[in-house]
Formats: structure tokens, C-alpha cells, sequence
């Protein structure tokens, strides 16, 4: 299905939950900002869309139709109010494009303008019929015959132009030719409905000679052809509430228990008061400094971890964890949690749902703009590594601490030894590798290829084992001079480093 692969983008978020329009950009400098993360479609994925809305999302024409023709109408008369521009020339072509002027027609007269139609080439169809004859009842007047181009302007404020839209292939059939010129020669205002006709639906205008619209109502997405540098000065809608707002999430990333997420948080929120989340194809990433710059957090999360995952475009997330942490606390243990994001959008969303769905509560988060601050992390062969249970080294790195502010973690042959000493005296805390793995959880593993002695923070120690719940072990690895890892890896998703560096031994004088 061409939507699901494709069309999850930001601005289709505004186009399901705006009104039947939307400002997106207009004349000078707030155009580029408003513009500047919009995506744009080809002509194949316009025509793909239109065959999912009619095919996948049971759209009818008329009904598509109808709200394209209000949306422009509605465009044109905050563009164009009737207050100046009281008298239009709608110029309509054979296809949808014209089907869609006809329906602003019929609005715009409602609205208060004094509407004409200029139909030349009329698609035997009942519904182009019936857009027609309700037109006619409406006091719409049909035009039989152009008038020069010099000489429209004596007679219209503005023309609109529902020529061509996205099926539209160059150069343009004798036929309809006049009408084309109207639209480019006439030196009135003009307000084009989806594509400026005559345009290359990607490639914009073919010439200079080609039409300058000073309105475009692009209708679901925006085409190509409506990127900035070919619009130029013309103010640009975007029309059409076609998209069903669950396909408008460019991010989404679900787990059958929120607990595990509970746990990262708790994990990393006593070092990190704010970070940004990272998300792309292959998962969630976090690397951040500890407050006073001391430890480096990184996380990481895989896509296939997750229990649904989904990230249409790269988009990192600025958090603050104390409220993060609040919401996830709303959160029961047993709940699914779902995280979304649109694009380009300034909040985030968590969903939590009860295992039977019987509760279903959702949290909106303001994100922040945070510095990127990303340090390359570089691949070290360290002359030990050690694991261990990580309820075992969060216990010692408690009992420790209370003997002085270090921890010694001396690794050798014989095995490892973490030890402290301060005031009341000293302690020491020895571990041999276990002789038989029964259990590998319980194991105490030893690589070393060289002694190592470093002495660390105890205060950081203790925060790094906040992960414990995540992991039954937790490997640390340690080389001379180079920064401590202590590792959790999170079963099947991930895992977080937790990077200290040692203590420069303080001469005593
Ligand atoms: N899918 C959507 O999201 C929606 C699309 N709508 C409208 O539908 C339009 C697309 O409609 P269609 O696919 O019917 O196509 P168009 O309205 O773009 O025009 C196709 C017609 O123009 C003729 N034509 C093409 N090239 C020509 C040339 N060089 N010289 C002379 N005649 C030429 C074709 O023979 C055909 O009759 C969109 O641009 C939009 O305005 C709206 O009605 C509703 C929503
Ligand atoms: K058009």
C-alpha cells in the first residue's frame, strides 16, 4: 500500500487535523521557515495517493471533490477577499482538476463573488454533469467564448486556474491552448488549484514565459512543482482533509511493557536532567554528559526490540527527563507503552494501554530544543573486562561507599578486588572467577590480558547501578588511562554504557 511506505509526513499531519485549509507559506521571509521541512510529492506518488484514497480509504470522488473545491474557495477569498476582488473567471479543464473548480464555483458564489466558468473541453461524465448544472443554479455564469487575455481584466478581479493538476503532460493540445493563454497572458491574479497549468508537475515551469500564479492551493500534499524556488511569491495553501490522522504519525515505537522503559528512565534521570532521543531505522539512541561533565551515558535501543516500530524520517527528540520520568510513572508495569511523534512536531506522545485495553491513557509532552552535543565514543580493546552480577556490584559499590568517596577496582590474575578506604577505616572486596557456570547469571567472568588499578568515583558508581533492574549482569571494562564502561545490556533491545573516568591519584603533600 503506497501510503504506508510513503506518505507519513508532516504536513500531512496538518492536512488531517488543520481546517479544510491550511496557510503554509506566503510572500517573503516566513515562507522559507514554513516551508523549509515540507516534503514534496512526484507525479507517480500523486497519482499512487489519489488510487489509495479511492481504493484503500473508500473515498468517493465527489466527496474528495468537494472538500477540495471548498478548500479552495476558501483559500481564494483569504487571499482574495471579495471586498477587492469581487468578480472571478474560474477556467476549468476536462479533468478532476476542473471537477474541482467547478465545486469552488459553487462555494465562491456562496461566499459573495460574482463567479464565471470557462469549460471548453466538458468530460461526458454525471458527476462533471451535475457539478455543472448545480453551478448553473447557483447563478454561476457559463462562459461560451474567451474574451482576449488584455481584455479579461476589464471584466475580472481574479482567474482561477483548474486547468490541469497532477495528470497533466506537456506540451499543452491545441485545444485547449486559449485557455492556457488566458491564464498567463491576462495580467490578473491568479489563483491555481493543485498545479500552476502548464507546469511540469515536478520540473515546475517549463519557461519564463510560463504561468505566475499569485495563489496555489496544493490539495492533500504538495507536488513537486510547489517546492519554494518555483512558487516564488506566491502565497501557498494546502487544502484537503483527506488523510486519516493515524497514518499522519512518523514516529512510532511501541512496547508490550513499559516497565522496561520505566527502568531506562530510572537508569539514566539522576545523571541526565535533559537528552535527546535519536530515532531512525535501526532504533532509539542517547548519548549525553552527566550534568557536571564527568560521565558519558549511552543508550541504545534496537527497532526490533520493540514490539512495533516505526520511524519514517530521522528526527531526534529533546527531552526533559524529570518529566518524563513523571509521566512514565503514570504508567502501571503491565501497561503497553507507545511513544509517537509527528514530524517536524514540538511535543511527543505517551500512550499507555491496560492489558485488556480497558484503560487507555495518552500524555502529551512538550520537546525541547537541546544543543547536539555528540562525542565519538572510540573503539578501545581494553585489558580487562570483568562481569559480574549486577545486584553484586550494586552491593558493593553501596557497602563501599561508606568508607570513603573511591573505589579502588584492582583486576589481576588471581581475580578482582574493589576496595575503599577512608575515616573509619578500610575495606576490601575480593571476587575469583567462578570456577563452574551453573547459572550464568551468577557468573563472575574475568578476561584480562593485563593488570589494570583504577580508582573511581564512588558517587558515580552508585549512580551507574540505578540500571541494575535492567540487567542480571553488568560488564565492566577497563584499560590504563582510558575511561571505565560499565555496561548493562538490556535483553533483546539493547543495552546502556555508563563512561567514567579515573581518578588522577592525589598526592598526599
Ligand atoms: N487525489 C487527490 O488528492 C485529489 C485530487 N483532486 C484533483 O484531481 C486532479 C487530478 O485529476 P486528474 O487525474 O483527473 O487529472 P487532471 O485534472 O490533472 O487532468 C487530466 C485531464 O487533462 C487532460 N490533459 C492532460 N495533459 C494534457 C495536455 N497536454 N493537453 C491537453 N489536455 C491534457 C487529460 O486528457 C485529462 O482529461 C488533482 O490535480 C486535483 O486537482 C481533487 O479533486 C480531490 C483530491
Ligand atoms: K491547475
Amino acid at each position: 500500500m503506497f501510503f504506508n511506505k510513503f506518505v507519513r509526513t508532516a504536513f500531512l499531519f496538518r492536512v488531517a487535523n488543520s481546517w479544510s485549509f491550511n496557510e503554509m507559506a506566503c510572500s517573503g521571509k516566513q515562507c522559507s521557515e514554513l516551508t523549509r521541512n515540507i516534503s514534496y510529492l512526484s507525479q507517480d506518488n500523486a497519482v499512487a495517493l489519489d488510487q489509495d484514497l479511492f481504493n484503500e480509504y473508500k473515498f468517493s470522488v465527489d466527496q474528495l471533490m468537494e472538500l477540495a473545491g471548498l478548500s479552495v474557495a476558501t483559500a481564494i477569498n483569504k487571499a482574495f477577499p471579495t471586498s477587492s476582488y469581487n468578480t472571478a473567471l474560474i477556467i476549468c479543464g476536462p479533468g478532476n482538476n476542473g471537477g474541482d473548480g467547478l465545486v469552488a464555483a459553487r462555494h465562491m458564489t456562496l461566499f459573495g463573488y460574482s463567479v464565471s466558468i470557462y469549460y471548453p473541453k466538458r468530460t461526458p461524465k454525471p458527476l462533471y454533469e451535475n457539478l455543472l448544472w448545480q453551478c448553473e443554479n447557483f447563478g454561476v455564469k457559463i462562459v461560451e467564448t474567451l474574451p482576449p487575455p488584455n481584455e479579461l481584466k476589464n471584466q475580472y478581479k481574479i482567474l482561477v486556474d483548474a486547468l490541469f493538476g497532477f495528470s497533466f503532460k506537456p506540451p499543452v493540445r491545441d485545444a485547449l491552448k486559449p485557455a492556457l493563454e488566458a491564464l498567463t497572458e491576462s495580467e490578473l491574479p491568479v489563483c491555481s488549484v493543485d498545479i500552476p497549468s502548464g507546469w511540469d508537475v515536478e520540473k515546475g515551469p517549463a519557461s519564463n514565459n510560463s504561468l505566475k500564479p499569485a495563489l496555489l492551493i496544493s490539495l492533500t500534499a504538495p507536488k513537486l512543482c510547489s517546492k519554494p524556488e518555483f512558487i516564488k511569491n506566491a502565497r501557498h495553501f494546502l487544502g484537503g482533509r483527506f488523510v486519516p490522522p493515524e497514518l499522519t504519525t512518523m514516529f512510532e515505537a511501541r512496547l508490550l511493557k513499559s516497565s522496561i522503559l520505566k527502568k531506562v528512565l530510572e537508569a539514566i534521570k539522576d545523571l541526565l536532567t535533559q537528552a535527546t532521543f535519536d530515532c531512525d531505522d535501526n532504533g532509539i539512541q542517547l548519548q549525553a554528559m552527566d550534568n557536571s561533565h564527568v560521565a558519558l551515558v549511552s543508550l541504545s535501543l534496537r527497532a526490533d526490540g520493540f514490539d512495533k516500530y516505526r520511524c519514517d524520517r530521522n528526527i531526534s527528540m529533546g527531552m526533559n527527563l524529570g518529566s518524563m520520568s513523571k509521566i512514565l510513572k503514570c504508567a502501571g508495569d503491565k501497561d503497553t507503552v507507545t511513544i509517537k511523534a509527528q514530524d517536524n512536531a514540538d511535543t511527543v506522545t505517551f500512550v499507555f494501554e491496560s492489558p485488556n485495553q480497558e484503560k487507555v491513557s495518552d500524555y502529551e509532552m512538550k520537546l525541547m530544543n537541546l544543543d547536539l552535543e555528540h562525542l565519538g565514543i572510540p573503539e578501545t580493546e581494553y585489558s580487562c573486562t570483568i562481569r559480574l552480577p549486577s545486584a553484586e556490584f550494586a552491593r558493593m559499590c553501596r557497602d563501599l561507599s561508606q568508607f570513603g568517596e573511591s573505589i579502588v577496582i584492582s583486576c589481576t590474575k588471581e581475580g578482582v578486588k574493589f576496595s575503599a578506604s577512608g575515616d573509619i577505616g578500610s575495606a576490601n572486596i575480593k571476587l575469583a572467577q567462578t570456577a563452574s557456570i551453573d547459572k550464568e547469571d551468577e557468573a563472575v567472568i574475568i578476561e584480562m590480558d593485563e593488570p589494570v588499578t583504577l580508582t573511581f568515583a564512588c558517587q558515580y558508581l552508585n549512580y551507574f547501578t540505578k540500571a541494575t533492574s535492567l540487567s542480571p549482569q553488568v560488564q565492566l571494562s577497563m584499560s590504563a588511562d582510558v575511561p571505565l564502561v560499565v555496561e548493562y545490556r538490556i535483553p533483546d533491545i539493547g543495552h546502556i554504557r555508563y563512561y567514567l573516568a579515573p581518578k588522577i591519584e592525589e598526592d598526599d603533600n
